[in-house]
C-alpha cells in the first residue's frame, strides 16, 4: 500500500497550441507520476466529452481550466489516501464520481490525466518501467510503427481529402531498424517531394502536406520513395492509411476529389488501390453513421487486409461489442482519451484480443511529449503503434521511447513479423 498525498494539475500547451492539461500524482513514498493529455481533431462523435477551449478566446474558464480545477478540488479531495497500486479501484471511483455516460461532468481530460499519472507514480512506487507494471512479465513485443508521412483531411490545409497515408516497415529484423528504415524512407519522400517543387511543409502529425493531383498521388510517391531508399515495397515497408471518411461524408455520400459517390464507389476504388498498391491496412474507409457501408467493406476486403475502426468504436467496450456482433472491421484503434480512464482501455483491448481483433495503440493529432502509449503498446503487445512521422518531437518522443525499451529488453525484445 502507498497512499496518494497529492494531486494537482495545471494548464499547458498541446502541439497545436492549444491548451491541454497535466497532473501530477505523489504517493507517500515520494513517487511521482505525470501526465499529460493529447486531444484529436477528426474526432468519432461519441468520444468521452473532453473539457476543452475550442474559440479563439479560449481562456474563458469553461474550458481545460475547468478541467484543471476539476482535478485539483473535486477529484483530489476523493483520491488522496487511495493506494496508488489500485488502479481499478480509482478509475472506477473517477467514472463514479463523474457519473455521467461520456464523462462530459468532471471531463474526459481531467480523468484520463489523473488514470495516466497514477499508474506513472506506480510503476516509480515498485519501481519498474511502466510497461512491465502494466503488461506484467510477458510485455517483451514491441509495435510495428505506423508512420503517418503524407498529411490530409483535417489535418493539413491542402488539397487531398484522405487523412493519413503511412510507411509501415513489417520487413524489419528489430525496432531499431524498422525506425531506421522509415526515416531513410521519408527523407526521400522529402528529396521527392522537392524536387517536383512540391511543399515539403509538414502537416498536424508530422508527414508532408503538399497539394496533389488526386488521393492516389500519394500512394504513387510512397512506392517510390521506398524503392529508392533501396527498399522493396510490400515486403520491406507496406503502406496504410486512414481515411478519416467521416469529415468527407453528408447525406449518404462521400465527396472525394470534388465527386459525390456512394459508399460502393468508394469500396471499389480502395479495391483498386489495394489491386495497385502493397496496402495492408485501412483505418475508418467508412463513415461511423454508415454502418451498411462497413459491413459491405468488412466483406469484400476484410480477407485481404486489416480494417481498422477507430470513430466507429471510439474505444468503447459497448460500441465495440456491438460492432464487433455485427461483424464490423477486424481491427480497433486504441485511443486512451477517447473513453478516459486506462482500466477501460485495457478492457476494449481484452474484447479485442478476445475476438480476434488486430488492436493499434495510437497518438492524437494534437499531442505532447508524454511518452504513456509506447509503453502501452509494449504492454499490450500490441503489434502496432501509430505516433505519426519523424519530423515532430512530440511523435518522435514515443518512437526513442520504444528504442529505449528495446534496449532494455536486450535479447528478450521481440519484433513482430507480419
Ligand atoms: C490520430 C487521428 O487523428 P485525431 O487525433 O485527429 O482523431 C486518427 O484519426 O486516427
Ligand atoms: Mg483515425
Amino acid at each position: 500500500m502507498s497512499a496518494i498525498i497529492e494531486v494537482s494539475a495545471i494548464e499547458i500547451l498541446d502541439s497545436r497550441g492549444n491548451p491541454t492539461i497535466k497532473t501530477i500524482i505523489k504517493t507517500e513514498d515520494g513517487a511521482i507520476g505525470k501526465a499529460e493529455i493529447p486531444s484529436g481533431a477528426s474526432t468519432g462523435s461519441k468520444e468521452a466529452l473532453e473539457l476543452r477551449d475550442n474559440d479563439p478566446q479560449r481562456y474563458n474558464g469553461k474550458g481545460v481550466l475547468q478541467a484543471v480545477s476539476n482535478v485539483n478540488d473535486r477529484i483530489a479531495d476523493e483520491i488522496i489516501g487511495m493506494d496508488v497500486l489500485e488502479q481499478a479501484e480509482i478509475d472506477n471511483l473517477l467514472i463514479e464520481l463523474d457519473g455521467t455516460e461520456n464523462k462530459s461532468n468532471l471531463g474526459a481530460n481531467a480523468i484520463l490525466s489523473v488514470s495516466m499519472a497514477c499508474a506513472k507514480a506506480a510503476a516509480r512506487e515498485l519501481n519498474i518501467p511502466l510497461y512491465r507494471y502494466i503488461g506484467g512479465l510477458n510485455a517483451k513485443t514491441l509495435p510495428i510503427p505506423m508512420l503517418n508521412v503524407i498529411n490530409g483531411g483535417v489535418h493539413a490545409d491542402n488539397n487531398i481529402d484522405f487523412q493519413e497515408y503511412m510507411i509501415v516497415p513489417v520487413g524489419a529484423q528489430n525496432f531499431a531498424s524498422a525506425m531506421q528504415m522509415a526515416s531513410e524512407t521519408f527523407q526521400m519522400l522529402k528529396k521527392l517531394l522537392k524536387a517536383d517543387g512540391h511543399s515539403t511543409g509538414v502537416g498536424d502529425e508530422g508527414g508532408f502536406a503538399p497539394n496533389l493531383k488526386s488521393n492516389e498521388e500519394p500512394l504513387q510517391y510512397l512506392v517510390d520513395a521506398i524503392e529508392k531508399a533501396g527498399y522493396t515495397p510490400g515486403e520491406d515497408i507496406d503502406i496504410a492509411l486512414d481515411l478519416a471518411a467521416s469529415e468527407f461524408y453528408k447525406d449518404g455520400y462521400y465527396y472525394v476529389s470534388n465527386n459525390k459517390i456512394s459508399n460502393t464507389e468508394l469500396i471499389d476504388l480502395l479495391g483498386e488501390f489495394i489491386e495497385k498498391y502493397p496496402i495492408f491496412s485501412i483505418e475508418d474507409p467508412i463513415a461511423e453513421d454508415d454502418l451498411e457501408g462497413w459491413s459491405k467493406i468488412t466483406e469484400e476486403l476484410g480477407e485481404h487486409i486489416m480494417i481498422v475502426g477507430d470513430d466507429v468504436f471510439v474505444t468503447n467496450e459497448k460500441i465495440f461489442s456491438e460492432g464487433i456482433e455485427k461483424g464490423i472491421a477486424n481491427a480497433i484503434l486504441i485511443k486512451l482519451n477517447q473513453i478516459g480512464t486506462l482500466t477501460e482501455t485495457l478492457n476494449v483491448i481484452n474484447l479485442a484480443q478476445e475476438n480476434g481483433y488486430n488492436y493499434v495503440i495510437s497518438h492524437r493529432s494534437g499531442e505532447t511529449k508524454d511518452t504513456f502509449i509506447a509503453d502501452l503498446a509494449v504492454a499490450t503487445n500490441s503489434g502496432f503503434i501509430k505516433s505519426g512521422s519523424v519530423d515532430r518531437g512530440e511523435r518522435i518522443a514515443k518512437y526513442n521511447r520504444l528504442l529505449e525499451i528495446e534496449q532494455e529488453l536486450k535479447s528478450n525484445a521481440i519484433y513482430p513479423t507480419w
